[in-house]
């Protein structure tokens, strides 16, 4: 297929995106159906770039979304245009596909889950040490009035046993790249998990997954679901090996 051809098929499938209208998934309601099931959720995240440099740049949305739809619990779409190359256009593809769909955003203003919402995202990130307690609070609060779910990232154990008391009912993310120098250290995200499983409603290791043993890894310290955009976004086939079996 040449150039010509190729984006024309694209574009097509573009404008039929743009126009369409699908209803929100239920992220935390996939993860515990996958954990009931006793497997440990995957959340697939589609990232084109980060601040170190192209992910994968050659792989489309529908191409994506659509080889992992029957092998994760939800998507999470970035849509930060500059530093990541996202797009609001991807959280329609992705809600297309009837799964669950995180609004991965840097997320400060309500404006932005007002566009979560009506681009069919079933929750919304939110950066617990990127804003303060009055925003966060409004933000959480605003997000759960719009029919939203929160997922509350820390990358610290201080953080995250400090957001489940102030915001029990929200989806837990604990990252293990550390927001100010970009480092990952899984080492970080276990011990936290350690630190506040039982007290946290679900909770859902973020970044740094390579491939069974890191999930596994994660599953053993109480993880409900692992994030994972890199090796997905290089090797969609690892979804099949990063749904590991959880105890209890
Ligand atoms: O991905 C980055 O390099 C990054 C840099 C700075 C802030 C956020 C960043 N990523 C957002 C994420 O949390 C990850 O994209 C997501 O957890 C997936 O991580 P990975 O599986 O390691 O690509």
């Amino acid at each position: 297929m040449g150039f010509l051809e190729d984006i024309v098929r694209l574009t097509r499938m573009r404008v039929e995106a743009e126009s369409s209208k699908a209803c929100a998934g239920d992220l935390r309601g996939e993860i515990i159906r996958a954990n009931s099931d006793g497997r440990l959720g995957v959340i697939a995240e589609y990232k084109r770039m980060s601040p170190t440099g192209a992910v994968n740049l050659g792989v489309d949305p529908w191409s994506y979304f659509n080889s992992l739809r029957d092998r994760v619990v939800g998507f999470s779409v970035l849509t930060e245009p500059i530093f990541f190359a996202g797009n609001y256009l991807f959280v329609k593809i992705a809600a297309a596909t009837g799964r669950p769909v995180l609004f991965k955003d840097f997320v400060v203003d309500r404006r932005q889950v007002d566009a979560a919402g009506e681009l069919g995202a079933s929750a919304v990130l939110i950066i617990y040490k990127a804003l303060g307690p009055a925003e966060r609070g409004d933000l959480v609060d605003y997000a759960g009035k719009k029919g939203l779910q929160v997922l509350l990232e820390v990358d610290n154990a201080a953080d995250a046993l400090a957001a489940v008391d102030e915001f029990p009912n929200a989806l837990l993310g604990i990252n293990s790249r550390n927001l100010d120098d970009l480092s990952v250290s899984l080492d970080g995200v276990v011990d936290a998990i350690r630190q506040v499983r039982g007290r946290a409603d679900l909770i859902i290791a973020e970044s740094g997954v390579s491939g069974r043993g890191d999930a596994e890894r994660l599953a053993s310290a109480g993880a409900n679901a692992v994030l994972v955009g890199t090796a997905l976004m290089r090797n969609p086939s690892l979804a099949g090996e990063l749904g590991v079996r959880i105890h209890g």
